[in-house]
């Protein structure tokens, strides 16, 4: 629309007015903010002034109990109501710079015209009676992502909301200025779109709250299902629709769930700080968000050292020339599958029989309990009984047993020994702590028999501890024994045809106490089946992004970790990297197996402008299906290159030609992270750039040069794939690693190969990129 119309006046006068309120409702709750801090200052410095404490009778204890719950009562709702008035402030902060995005004008049957104006927060008026905007959040507003002007109808708790649409706007205001304005039709403005998609590749997912599109929105205010199931191309705002999801449900459930109810697994660290700043831009603290490594690592303490699935995908890439190869393919696969769920279950039915593998409890160098014993303890149980308590009665039998130990070994010489030679500071520590215990004062201390006996018991009980933690955390149990007696029984009904090398190899892995990526599920479940599981009922939602890369048994597992969540799974299977998967169904398509699914399909790309859209949309089977959103720009290039020296000039052409254009992000993205490596040492000199091999390392602007595998989820202004050649991207297992890497591109992408273009490019047609 034209600057300088009498309805562009009349906008910018509201928002003018607009924003003078909302710097006056700021200053107003700064001062009561201020005057609510000393409060509670005061409150916090005088806690015990206002507390009767009296303990010498019952009723008084009671008394002086509810006296001290009332005044951290009261502490604690003036901290609530701190908390509030400071996001407010925030929210009001941000709602001054730009107040709002959207308008609809709506009259519902029978009733009048309402003007809605739509931002990230609502404001109320002066009278707290009416909204001057509306949180996009909010039921009404919905319409705005839904409908084009004309019939329109929204969902309220109430049932639903029928009327019509007359006008929808749009409203660009930065600074408290309209910098653009557009009455739209049918879908959100495509000029705001392109114009936000125009923009440069950041190193923080921005918030798409004021262009979510029709299909997104559905995601974002799903409801009903217990499992929610995204299926969407490379760029069609899954990740960004997975966050706006979990900011709706933080509004919409406000009172009954907390962002640390809400839990992401996401595909690794860069990605972590990728997406951290969307709820906080929002205004929303940010859920928990973990790596299925990481939640792994935690579990296993350092037992193991844990193979990553970055470097399992990188042994796949690199390593085909190896002796067991193949072996280890097939048991990826295997360990993936629900058939080797099945397969330990059965295998535990036999444990509760027979065959279940114990340690020796040994103290300072001595048997206290054999494995034989505590084996025969166990199966003496009642055989009713499952495994998991059967255990939990193994670890009292067994702390039993160390009572009885630490009394006898107050008989001995040794405590009495330690504690002759106590340097002083152990000897001061041990006073303290008998202290602490109440079972001395200063004068028994004196009383050298006393003094000695007591130290002896403490000696005895210090050494003990260790011993005692161990039994606690089940530590009796040889998981390591266990899980190797799965590969060590007699062939299953339906092994692979590999198993023996499978197992060989699973097994001197753990001996070498390393456990490869494969097993991290398998072992943590087999673990869970014998101590029980370890389940988390607090968590409410729990978001798979990336989840064409959980295989279904990890899949399986998660969902038996959080038995109250509510699932929304996102993913694509074109995307499929990573080699738990290979060739068999994703939990994309493996859900459908479960109860209560709902599926939904994004088709739309909005990252990469239509050429790259095109041209990477041949490069996978069933790729005419997905749409390009309408963004000019220059068509993809290929590079074919002679000699392999031939490749670092391209690159450095390449590179030098997109800085100059003003691509601040530059991705060169390698098949390895040695194909990467060779690169970098051969531009290190002239270009100011980072190597990023580990998922560690942040993820910022600049000439970046890194792995595929570590660049899902995240995008580049312009990326560079040096080496297609038919020897780096050939067999099917690759397609998709090589689909991955060119739709990170928003704006460029070049390719290089040398020799023989790789079989995937030769089916793009030609008029679909530019030939140099
Ligand atoms: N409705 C929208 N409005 C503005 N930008 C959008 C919208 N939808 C998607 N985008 C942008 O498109 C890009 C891709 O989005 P996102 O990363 O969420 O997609 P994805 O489906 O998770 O991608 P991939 O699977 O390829 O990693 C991002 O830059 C995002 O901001």
């Amino acid at each position: 629309m034209e600057k300088n119309t009498r309805i562009w006046k009349q906008e910018q006068a509201r928002v003018k007015e607009i924003i003078e309120l909302i710097q006056a409702k700021r200053q107003s709750l700064e001062e009561n903010t201020g005057q609510l801090k000393e409060n509670i200052i005061d409150l916090r410095k005088n806690f015990w002034d206002d507390v009767t404490v009296n303990i010498d009778e019952p009723d008084e204890v009671i008394e002086t109990y509810a006296s001290i719950k009332q005044q951290a009562e009261l502490l604690s709702e003036r901290e609530r109501s701190h908390g509030q008035f400071y996001k407010s402030i925030k929210l009001y902060s941000r709602l001054a710079d730009s107040p709002y995005f959207g308008r609809i004008d709506f009259t519902e049957q029978g009733g009048q015209k309402e003007t809605v104006y739509i931002g990230i927060g609502s404001l109320m008026d002066k009278e707290e009676d009416d909204f001057l905007i509306y949180d996009w959040r909010a039921p009404i507003a919905s319409m705005y992502y839904d409908y084009s002007p004309g019939p329109a109808q929204y969902e309220t708790p109430e049932g639903k909301m029928k009327g019509e649409m007359e006008l929808k706007r749009q409203f660009l205001i930065r600074n408290g200025k309209i910098t653009g304005m557009f009455d739209t039709g049918l879908t959100i403005g495509d000029e705001l779109l392109q114009q936000v998609l125009g923009g440069n590749a950041t190193s923080q997912m921005k918030s798409i709250v004021a262009t979510i599109q029709k299909e997104q929105n559905q995601i974002i205010r799903y409801e009903k299902n217990d499992m929610l199931v995204v299926q969407g191309v490379a760029g069609s705002g899954k990740t960004s629709a997975a966050m706006q999801r979990i900011a709706y449900l933080l509004y919409r459930y406000r009172k009954t769930i907390r962002a640390d109810q809400v839990l992401l697994f996401s595909p690794n660290q860069m990605f972590i700080s990728y997406v951290a700043s969307v709820l906080p831009e929002l205004g929303e603290e940010n859920m928990r968000q973990n790596t299925f490594q990481e939640y792994a690592a935690q579990r296993l303490d350092d037992e193991y050292t844990l193979e990553s699935p970055f470097d399992q995908l990188e042994y796949l890439l690199s390593s085909q020339t190896e002796k067991n190869y193949d072996a280890r393919i097939d048991g990826i696969h295997y360990k993936a599958d629900l058939a080797f769920k099945q397969m330990i279950d059965q295998y535990v039915t036999k444990l509760a029989i027979q065959g279940m593998r114990f340690r020796n409890i040994k103290f300072r160098g001595e048997l206290v309990v054999s494995r034989t014993e505590i084996s025969e303890y166990f199966y003496k149980l009642n055989t009713n009984m499952s495994i998991p308590n059967k255990i939990e009665l193994v670890m009292d039998w067994l702390l039993a047993k160390v009572d009885d130990l630490a009394n006898e070994e107050l008989t001995k010489d040794w405590p009495v020994e330690e504690a002759t030679f106590m340097d002083k500071k152990d000897y001061l520590d041990a006073f303290k702590e008998l202290q602490k215990n109440q079972r001395f004062n200063e004068e028994t201390f004196d009383d050298y028999q006393r003094e000695e006996q007591m130290l002896a018991k403490m000696i005895v009980e210090r050494s003990l501890r260790p011993l005692r933690n161990k039994i606690k955390n089940l530590k009796f149990i040889h998981m390591k024994k266990l899980y190797r007696g799965l590969f060590e029984q007699d062939l299953p009904v339906d092994y692979p045809d590999n198993w023996k090398e499978i197992g060989e190899d699973t097994i001197s892995a753990i001996q070498s106490k390393t456990l490869p990526a494969e097993d991290i599920t398998p072992y943590l479940y087999l673990q869970d089946q014998i101590e029980g599981r370890k389940i988390n009922p607090v968590i409410q939602y729990v978001f798979i992004d990336e989840a064409q890369d959980y295989s279904p048994f990890q899949f399986e597992f998660i969902q038996q970790l959080f038995p109250n969540a509510h699932f929304t799974l996102l993913g694509d299977y074109n995307q499929a990297i990573l080699a738990n998967v290979g060739e068999a169904p994703t939990i994309l398509e493996a859900a459908g197996g479960y109860k209560n699914v709902k599926r939904i399909q994004l088709m739309r790309s909005y990252r990469s402008t239509k050429p790259i859209v095109h041209f990477t949309s041949r490069l996978i089977p069933g790729g005419h299906e997905i749409e390009a959103f309408n963004r000019d720009g220059r068509l993809p290039r290929l590079y074919g290159l002679h000699k392999r020296r031939e490749q670092i000039d391209q690159l450095k052409k390449v590179i030098e030609e997109r800085q100059k254009e003003g691509q601040e992000t530059i991705a060169i993205l390698g098949k390895t992270k040695e194909e990467c490596q060779e690169i970098v040492s051969s531009l290190e000199g002239e270009f100011s750039l980072r190597f990023i091999y580990k998922e560690s390392q942040p993820f910022e602007k600049g000439l970046m040069v890194l792995p595929v595998y570590l660049a899902k989820g995240i995008e580049f202004d312009s990326v560079i794939v040096p080496d297609a050649s038919v020897s780096t991207y050939r067999q099917e297992s690759e397609r998709k690693l090589f689909y991955t890497a060119c739709t990170r591109a928003m704006h460029e992408l070049d390719i290089c190969y040398i020799g023989e273009m790789s079989p995937f490019l030769k089916h793009v047609p030609r008029n679909l990129y530019e030939y140099e």
